[in-house]
């Protein structure tokens, strides 16, 4: 296999592109807006610069293009990688079109954040071929990829996504059922609700719970897992301290007014300026440059 396709370039897209062109792959990259694919290659080079950085494998003759279409992205691809925002009509639409244009033997993969992927393959031609193959941001540093069966995805397709995710350096991890949100996000927004909450409520300021976090269940966690943390505390002490806590835990259904109130205001984050801290674009550089350089120095470690 050779040529991939990404359609979407924000966020997730040009690490995602330099990924694969660092794995020897040539790749073929759409975005809707002329802005972002104008932005894209200094964006794909920084992370070339870190996945160089890495030392993660290095197949020669990769290469990113950005085309002027998502045909000519999609034609004669044998993956496609779908980046666009996490709408489930929007994605429904982008891979009928991809199904309009791609190979019979191409591989059709959403990098949906939990969007269920029997939602999004229904009714799709030859759906068997499509897969959720979830990155977690950034996706050129982080290496673990969901790799998610939607009820009419083939084994074969799964099988495909798990050798390829460890073809590019990757490491995958196969999610047994597709419900919403996967594990990561399931995982990741339970903490994100409690963590909101417990600001909103006034119980710490958000620096304060950044440390918190950070530098307790977030550095212990990245070596020792939940699961293995639970044999490592006790599961004594799990039981006796979640019979009276787990009652305690946030549990709203909605997304708390600290997050509705800034996403109504234009306060998106790093992206707009400002959000929950204010920025300005030299510090989002060198944060970027920051959080990028204890990321490979973390994963370095972590590998070992
Ligand atoms: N941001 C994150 O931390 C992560 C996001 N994801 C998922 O990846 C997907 C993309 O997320 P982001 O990159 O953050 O979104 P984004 O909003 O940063 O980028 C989406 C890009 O898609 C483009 N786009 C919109 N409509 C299009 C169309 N019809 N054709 C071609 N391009 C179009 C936009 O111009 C934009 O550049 C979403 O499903 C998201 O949930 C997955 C992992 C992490
Ligand atoms: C806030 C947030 N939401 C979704 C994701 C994702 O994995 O889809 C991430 C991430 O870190 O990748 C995230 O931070």
């Amino acid at each position: 296999m050779t040529k991939a396709a990404v359609i979407g370039l924000g966020t997730m897209g040009p690490g995602i592109c330099a990924t694969l062109a660092r794995a020897g792959l040539t790749v073929a990259a759409f975005d809707l807006s002329a802005e972002q694919c104008a932005r894209a290659p200094a964006m794909v080079d920084m992370a070339t610069q870190v996945l160089e950085k890495l030392g993660v494998n290095l197949v020669p003759g990769g290469s990113v293009g950005i085309v002027e279409s998502l045909d000519r992205a999609v034609a004669g691809a044998d993956l496609v990688i779908e980046n666009v925002p996490e709408k489930l009509e929007l994605k429904r639409e982008i891979f009928t079109a991809i199904c309009r244009v791609a190979g019979d033997g191409a591989i059709l993969a959403s990098d949906t954040s939990g969007i269920p992927i029997t939602d999004i393959q229904a009714g799709m031609a030859n759906p068997g071929r499509i897969v959720g193959m979830h990155w977690s941001n950034p996706p050129h540093i982080i290496p673990m990829i969901e790799v998610i069966a939607g009820r009419e995805t083939k084994p074969d397709t799964v099988d495909w996504m798990k050798a390829f995710a460890r073809r590019i350096g990757h490491l995958p991890v196969v999610i047994r059922k597709d419900v919403p949100g996967f594990v990561e996000n399931r995982v990741l927004y339970s903490v994100m609700r409690e963590c909101v909450d417990l600001v909103e409520r006034g119980v710490i300021d958000a620096q304060d719970l950044d440390t918190c976090v950070s530098w307790g269940i977030g550095y212990k966690l990245a070596v020792v897992g939940p699961m293995s943390l639970l044999d490592m505390a006790g599961l004594d002490i799990y039981n006796a301290v979640g019979s009276y806590l787990n009652r305690e835990l946030c549990d709203r259904a909605d997304v708390a007014p600290y997050v509705t109130e800034r996403v109504a205001a234009g306060r998106l984050g790093m992206k707009t300026g400002g959000g929950i801290y204010d920025y300005t674009p030299e510090g989002i550089a060198a944060l970027r440059d920051e959080r990028a350089r204890k990321l490979v120095a973390v994963r370095r470690i972590l590998q070992e």
